[in-house]
């Protein structure tokens, strides 16, 4: 049981970040961090068969009326469907792979995400802290690659992985 009544599964520890006030949660083992609220016990350290630990990736996210929070830095309330939003992601990828525009430019502009700000840069990150769609795009990715679309909860992304 952590202060605010939240039961967590075991291993884990609520944390708020400093930067944001943003609550996160803590593997006690990993020390690895993640956004979402966990619903399983934490894992020991992960048996890595192949592949990085962590990954540093940028992505561009457009919402839409069905994302989890339609609301962005943007846009108070996002209506568009998902149809155009995929639309609209296409479009920028199809910009940033003709080099017509630079990957952090667009994100900086287009992205419905508050890593807008930064180009669209998440940071380096582990198994276990993005959506599984986020998550298994971005592992599969090598350095410099840009995803094709990748749905979340959160609307519709493409992602390049950095390092
Ligand atoms: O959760 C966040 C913050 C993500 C972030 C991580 C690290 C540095 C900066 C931002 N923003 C959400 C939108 C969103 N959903 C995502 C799902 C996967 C990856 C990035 C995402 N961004 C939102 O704004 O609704």
């Amino acid at each position: 049981m952590s202060d605010d009544g939240e039961t967590l599964p075991a291993g884990w520890e609520k944390r708020t970040s400093r930067s944001t006030g943003q609550s996160y949660y803590l593997n006690q083992f990993t020390k690895e961090s993640q956004w979402d609220v966990p619903t399983e016990p934490a894992k020991a350290a992960s048996n890595n068969k192949g592949g990085p630990e962590k990954v540093q990736c940028s992505h561009l996210l457009v919402k839409h009326a069905g994302s989890r929070r339609p609301s962005s830095w943007k846009s108070e309330e996002i209506t568009r469907s998902k149809e155009e939003a995929i639309k609209m992601v296409q479009e920028f990828r199809d910009q940033i792979s003709s080099g017509k525009a630079s990957f952090a430019e667009l994100a900086s502009t287009e992205s419905d995400c508050s890593s807008a700000k930064r180009g669209g840069d998440l940071g380096l990150f582990g198994r276990n802290a993005m959506q599984k769609p986020f998550e298994e795009a971005a592992f599969a990715l090598k350095v410099g690659e840009l995803s094709n679309i990748v749905e979340t909860d959160s609307g519709v992304h493409i992602i390049m992985r950095t390092a």
